[in-house]
């Protein structure tokens, strides 16, 4: 459903990514793991159309994605702080994308209470954002990106500014909404455990060189993910108790 092929791009002399391709099927979340500084938002923004490649294909459902705007694109991006309007309640934040396309109200009234059902919103309905917690807020986000069904959701770091507890609920409820929606993701993370559980598809990207692997346990295994590393930690732990 998404082929990126021989993807490249520089700043100035810098380059940033060097001939990335990849490959994504429907329903499925490519876990992009990597250290700062790799490339790893850049290749997001050209995916949503924020930044222009300097060489490389780009294909959504067959359709190039190059010559069309951000708004054209049917993708989501969503980072670490959730651009949400400040003056709008959550039930409008979440409405915005239908009302824009003229959804008829009865319909806008249904679909709005059924997503905040889902993200467990419905009591925060009539608040505005300045009044939610973190995670609450980065649900409305949620809410607002699905309510439209694009084709491809594009997460930065998305829950780096959470707590440990509300980061790993945050990462079940997006593996709910995600399977319930068949939504297919880039989910950009630094956290390898983080990575293994939203994940259906893994790679690596450092430097702005890809790798994609073609198990799990090849990427548990590569050294540059520090699962290895990590485990043999704990296991010393263990070990010592
Ligand atoms: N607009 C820009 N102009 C010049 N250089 C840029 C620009 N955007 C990013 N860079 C450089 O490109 C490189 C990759 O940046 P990018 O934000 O893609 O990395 P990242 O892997 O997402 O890092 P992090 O995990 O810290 O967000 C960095 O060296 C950065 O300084």
């Amino acid at each position: 459903m998404l082929t990126v092929t021989s993807l490249t791009k520089r700043f100035g002399s810098q380059p940033v990514l060097l001939n990335v391709s990849l490959e994504l099927g429907s329903g499925q979340v490519l876990a992009v793991l990597g250290r700062s500084g790799g490339g790893k938002t850049t290749l997001l923004k050209i995916l949503a159309g924020l930044e222009a490649p300097d060489d490389g294909q780009l294909y959504l459902l067959g359709q190039d994605l190059r010559p069309l705007p951000p708004n054209e694109r049917q993708v989501v991006y969503l980072y670490q702080e959730p651009l949400l309007f400040p003056h709008l309640s959550v039930f409008e934040n979440v409405a915005f994308g239908l009302r824009i396309r003229r959804v008829p109200e009865p319909e806008v009234q249904a679909q709005v209470t059924a997503m905040l059902a889902e993200l467990d919103l419905l009591d925060h309905a009539r608040k505005a954002p300045h009044q939610l917690s973190g995670g609450q807020r980065q649900r409305v986000a949620f809410g607002r990106a699905l309510i439209i069904r694009p084709r491809l959701l594009l997460l930065d770091e998305p829950f780096g500014n959470l707590d440990a507890q509300t980061r790993a609920d945050m990462q079940q409820l997006f593996l709910h909404v995600s399977r319930q929606h068949q939504i297919s993701s880039i989910f950009v993370t630094h956290d390898s455990r983080e990575a293994l559980t939203v994940g259906s598809r893994f790679a690596y990207l450092e430097a702005g060189q890809l790798t994609s692997f073609a198990a799990r346990a090849d990427f548990v295994q590569d050294p540059r993910t520090g699962i290895t590393s990590e485990l043999a930690f704990w296991r010393s732990v263990e070990a010592q108790r």
